[in-house]
C-alpha cells in the first residue's frame, strides 16, 4: 500500500488555536474564569447524576496574587477520562455522552474551554480524584502544544499532594499568570470577576472563604418590589421608569424588561443582560428581543437557548426566533395593558418614547395597531387622542406643515377636524390611519381651502376701507407689513396673519375683482395659473406675507372711525401681534418692540392719574 494513503490524526498547533481563541472568539481574557466556573458547575452536577447522596456542591477560588486554585468537589476525573477530554481540543464530556450523562444538564459543550486558561498562563495543572474511587491524577498542559499526565500515587514533586487520603473527590485547577497578566488573579479582582459571572448561580461559590453568591431578584417578579427596582436602577444608571416580568416558559427564558427613563439614541444597540443557566453570558446581547423593543433593557436567564463557541451571544436559531417573538408579545400586551388600565403612566411612558414609537408604528404594522390608538395628535379642537378620532369615523383634514396648520386652525368651522401633520411623522401616521380603521377616509387641506371668500368690502365702505388700510400699514411700516381690509369668517376674528402664498394670490385676486368682478376675477386667476405654470417667479411683494384685516368684525370697522393718531397705531399694532401670537408665528425683535412700546402705552394709561395726558 501507498505510504501516502495511509489516514493520519490531524495535528493540532496549540498556539495556533490559543490565537484564534484569544482573538477571534473571547472578547477578553476574563473570561477564563468564566470557563473554569462552568466546569466546576457541570462537575458538581455530573457528581449529583451519578450519586444522589452527593455532599453540596462547592467551588473555592483563592489566589495570592502570583498563584490562583480553583477547587471543585465534583465528579472528578479518572487517568483515562483526563487523556481523553483535557487534551483533546473539541472533545467534550458533556457532549459527546463520555460519562453517559444528558447534555441539556450542562453549561459546557464545545470542548475548548480549558483552553482559555491559556489566555493567562502557559501552564494548566489539574489534579483531579475521580469520584468512582480511582487513583487521583496530575495532568499539566503547557502552552507549548504538550501535556504531562500522572497517576498520584507516584510522589508529587511539592510533596503536598500525593497521598490519596487526604485529596478529596474533585478536581483543582491551577493557574501562575504570566507577568502581564498577573493583575486579573489579584484578590480584589478575582473577587470581582467571579461575581461578574457567576453571582446567580446555584453553586456555592467562595472566593478567599467568602460567599458571592446572589439571590436573583429577577427571576422572582412577586419577590420585594425594591430590590427589582434597585437591580433595574444599576443595570441602567438611572432609576427605570417601570419593569415588565418576562416568562418564556417553552424555552425556559426568564426575567425582567427595564423601561428606559430617557430615550436612546437612534443609533443606540440594544444591550440585554443575559445569562445562560445562572452563568453570565453576555451584558451587551443584542438579539434576544424585536429590533422594536430599544425602549428597554432587559436581565433575562434562560437555559433553552445555545451559546455561540465564545459564549457571549446566541445562536440564531428557531428557538431564538420563538423567544424573540414571545418576548415582544408579552411587550406589545404589557403596553396594551398600561394604555388602557394606567394612563397616567403610559402618558409618562409615551411622552419619553413617543418619537422613536411613532417612527416604528409607520414600519411594523402589528406595533402600529397597538400603538397609534394610544397617540394622540394636535387638531383645531385641540390635542386629541387618535382612539377617539378613530372612533367618530368620517373624513379626517389634515395639513402637511404646521404653519399651514395654525393658519387653518384660527378660522376653522367649529366641528371640522383638522390635524397637525407637520410634526416628525406626523402626516405619514395620519396617512396610514384608514389602514387602522376603514370607517375612516384622510385627506390633504390647504389654507386656501378653509379660508372663507376673503371678500372685498361692499363699494360703499371701499373708501373707509382703503383709508383703513393705507393708515394700518403706515403704522406697521417699521414692520413691513402689508395691510388688506377683507369679510371672512369666522366674525369675531378682528385680523388674520396670512402667510400661505395660495391664499395671498388669492387677496390679490380678490383687489382686482372689486373693479370689475367678473372680469377681472376670471383675468386674474389666468394669471395665477400661468404664474404658477410658465415657472416664473412670483412678484415678491404680491406675495409676501400679510394683515388680513377683518371688515365683518365691530372692531375693525370701529377702527376705521378712530381719529386719534396714536390710538389707531396702538391698536393696529396689538392687532398685528395678536394675529401672530394667534398663528403661532415667532415674533421677530420688530414685533416684539412693537408690543412692547404698545403695551406700556396701555400700562400708563391705565394707571395714569390724569388718563387724558397719555393717549
Ligand atoms: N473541573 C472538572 N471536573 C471534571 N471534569 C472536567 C473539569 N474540567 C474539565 N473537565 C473535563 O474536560 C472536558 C473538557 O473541558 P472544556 O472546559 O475544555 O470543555 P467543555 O466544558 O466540555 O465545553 P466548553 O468548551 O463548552 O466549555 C470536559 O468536557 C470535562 O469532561
Amino acid at each position: 500500500m501507498n505510504q501516502d494513503s495511509v489516514a493520519r490524526p490531524f495535528q493540532v498547533d496549540l498556539r495556533g488555536v490559543v490565537d484564534l481563541l484569544s482573538r477571534h472568539i473571547y472578547s477578553s481574557p476574563q473570561v477564563f474564569l468564566r470557563e473554569l466556573l462552568q466546569n466546576g458547575v457541570d462537575a458538581v452536577a455530573a457528581r449529583k447524576m451519578q450519586d444522589p447522596a452527593a455532599p453540596e456542591g462547592r467551588l473555592e477560588i483563592d489566589s495570592d496574587g502570583e498563584l490562583l486554585t480553583v477547587r471543585d468537589n465534583g465528579v472528578g476525573l479518572t487517568l483515562d477520562e483526563a487523556t481523553q477530554l483535557l487534551a483533546t481540543v473539541g472533545r467534550s464530556s458533556k457532549r459527546d455522552s463520555v460519562l453517559n450523562l444528558r447534555r441539556e444538564d450542562f453549561l459546557g459543550q464545545f470542548g475548548i474551554g480549558l483552553l482559555s486558561c491559556f489566555l493567562i498562563a502557559d501552564e494548566i495543572r489539574v489534579v483531579s480524584r475521580s469520584a468512582s474511587g480511582s487513583r487521583p491524577v496530575e495532568w499539566i498542559g503547557s502552552t507549548e502544544g504538550s501535556f504531562t499526565l500522572r497517576s498520584l500515587d507516584d510522589p508529587a514533586p511539592d510533596g503536598k499532594i500525593g497521598d490519596r487520603a487526604v485529596l478529596p473527590v474533585g478536581t483543582t485547577v491551577y493557574l501562575r499568570p504570566r507577568p502581564t497578566e498577573a493583575a486579573i488573579i489579584e484578590p480584589g479582582n478575582i473577587r470581582r470577576l467571579a461575581a461578574h459571572f457567576g453571582e446567580y448561580l446555584a453553586l456555592r461559590i467562595s472566593v478567599a472563604g467568602e460567599p458571592i453568591n446572589k439571590a436573583a431578584s429577577f427571576l422572582d417578579p412577586a419577590g420585594p418590589p425594591e430590590e427589582i427596582l434597585a437591580l433595574g436602577a444599576d443595570l441602567l444608571g438611572a432609576t427605570p421608569l417601570d419593569w415588565i416580568p418576562l416568562d418564556i416558559p417553552g424555552t425556559g427564558t426568564r426575567g425582567i424588561a427595564y423601561l428606559l427613563p430617557t430615550a436612546p439614541p437612534p443609533s443606540a444597540h440594544q444591550a440585554n443582560r443575559v445569562y445562560l443557566g445562572r452563568m453570565l453570558l453576555g451584558e451587551r446581547v443584542d438579539s434576544l428581543l424585536p429590533d422594536w423593543a430599544f425602549f428597554v433593557r432587559c436581565i433575562l436567564d434562560t437555559d433553552g437557548l445555545q451559546p455561540t463557541a465564545s459564549r457571549e451571544q446566541l445562536v440564531e436559531d428557531a428557538s431564538l426566533e420563538f423567544t424573540r417573538e414571545e418576548l415582544g408579545k408579552t411587550l406589545k400586551r404589557w403596553i396594551v395593558q398600561l394604555a388602557t388600565t394606567q394612563q397616567r403612566r403610559f402618558d409618562q411612558f409615551l411622552s419619553v418614547h413617543q418619537l422613536s414609537l411613532r417612527a416604528l408604528s409607520l414600519h411594523d404594522d402589528e406595533l402600529a395597531a397597538v400603538i397609534v390608538p394610544w397617540l394622540s395628535v394636535e387638531t383645531a379642537a385641540g390635542r386629541m387622542p387618535i382612539r377617539a378620532l378613530l372612533e367618530s369615523g368620517g373624513t379626517l383634514r389634515y395639513t402637511e406643515t404646521t404653519d399651514e396648520f395654525r393658519q387653518i386652525a384660527a378660522v376653522v368651522p367649529p366641528g371640522m377636524p383638522v390635524l397637525n401633520g407637520g410634526y416628525a411623522y406626523e402626516s405619514e401616521l395620519i396617512r396610514r390611519l384608514p389602514e387602522l380603521s376603514p370607517q375612516i377616509q384622510v385627506e390633504r387641506i390647504r389654507v386656501a381651502e378653509v379660508l372663507d371668500e376673503l371678500a372685498a368690502p361692499a363699494l360703499a365702505d371701499r373708501d373707509a376701507t382703503a383709508e383703513l388700510e393705507r393708515r394700518a400699514e403706515r403704522a406697521l411700516a417699521e414692520a413691513a407689513c402689508k395691510v388688506s381690509v377683507r369679510n371672512f369668517n369666522p366674525e369675531h376674528l378682528p385680523a388674520l396673519y396670512v402667510a400661505d402664498p395660495e391664499v395671498l394670490r388669492r387677496i390679490e385676486r380678490s383687489k382686482a375683482s372689486d373693479v370689475a368682478p367678473s372680469f377681472w376675477a376670471g383675468i386674474m386667476a389666468n394669471v395665477d395659473e400661468q404664474l404658477g405654470s410658465n415657472g416664473k417667479k412670483p412678484d415678491d411683494d404680491r406675495l409676501r406675507s400679510r394683515l388680513c384685516l377683518n371688515w365683518a368684525n365691530p372692531l375693525t370697522r370701529e377702527l376705521a372711525g378712530v381719529d386719534d393718531g396714536l390710538v389707531f397705531e396702538r391698536t393696529v399694532r396689538l392687532l398685528y401681534v395678536q394675529a401672530m401670537l394667534e398663528g403661532h408665528r415667532p415674533l421677530a425683535a420688530v414685533d416684539r418692540k412693537l408690543l412692547s412700546g404698545s403695551l406700556s402705552d396701555l400700562i400708563h394709561l391705565s394707571v395714569s392719574p390724569d388718563f387724558g395726558s397719555i393717549r
